[in-house]
């Protein structure tokens, strides 16, 4: 008898501050690859690895809200927003179980750098107990870190045939073979601190958006800390 696949699910985790092009790219053709219907994009609350936002909660998820309006692709999800502890990837991950079952395979996507700063999450270990992770390329000059305990781990758990990942809910990583799209938000918010302009980086109701409430103007504007 043929083995029943279910229907994953797909996140997209992210600071977004701003949303990018970047962001909203690597899912189109993440989607496209796999034909999935619908990305979830998720924004964290309180960010646990690095320096705070700066554009608040509420700017950041009104910028995602006018990058998707019509995008058919892309849903937002909160759930994130609703704990004022740090966002554990974790524990998120573990709601998530609870309210799709232990059969229903969930995806995570996440860029490179992300997957070569793993041991910094709390718990990795643990978070292919739950999900996916599905690696979308940085840009060209992000190394695997000489970490081999990580890169072990990650080794024993790369799966290269995407219709095997689908058959099983978690447990496996899986490197994207999508594109280079070379921005990032600290990009975007260093720009837009000397002035300079974002046009192609960024959809435009969310420059407009940037533009009229003035973010990214005069805070210091840090070097994430991955
Ligand atoms: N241009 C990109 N190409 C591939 N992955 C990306 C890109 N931009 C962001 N990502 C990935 O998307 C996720 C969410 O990213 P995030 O919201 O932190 O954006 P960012 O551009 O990396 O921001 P920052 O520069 O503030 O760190 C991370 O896993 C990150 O690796
Ligand atoms: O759980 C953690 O410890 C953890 C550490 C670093 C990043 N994350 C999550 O990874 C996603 C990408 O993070 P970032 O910083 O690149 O925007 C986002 O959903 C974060 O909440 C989670």
């Amino acid at each position: 008898m043929d083995k029943e696949i279910l229907q994953p699910i797909v996140y997209y985790g992210g600071t977004f501050d701003p949303i990018h092009i970047g962001h909203l790219n690597i899912c189109k053709s993440i989607a496209y690859y796999f034909n999935f219907q619908t990305i979830n994009i998720l924004p964290n609350h309180i960010p646990p690895h690095r320096q705070q936002p700066v554009a608040n909660v509420h700017q950041r998820i009104a910028m995602i809200e006018l990058a998707i309006k019509n995008e058919p692709l892309f849903t937002l999800d909160t759930r994130e927003l609703l704990r004022d502890t740090y966002s554990y990837t974790i524990d998120t991950l573990i709601e998530m179980r609870h309210e799709f079952g232990s059969k229903r395979p969930i995806l995570f996507i996440i860029g490179e750098d992300s997957l070569y700063s793993l041991n910094k999450w709390h718990q990795w270990e643990n978070l292919l107990n739950y999900c996916h992770l599905i690696v979308c390329k940085r840009n060209h000059e992000i190394q695997p870190i000489p970490d081999s305990n990580l890169n072990l781990w990650i080794e024993s758990h790369l799966e290269p045939n995407k219709e095997h990942l689908l058959e099983l809910a978690n447990g496996k990583i899986f490197l994207a073979p999508t594109p280079y799209f070379d921005v990032s938000a600290t990009l975007i918010r260093n720009l837009l601190k000397s002035g300079k302009s974002c046009d192609r980086l960024l959809p435009s109701p969310v420059y407009d958006y940037i533009k009229s409430n003035g973010i990214y103007k005069h805070r210091v504007v840090h070097q994430a800390n991955k």
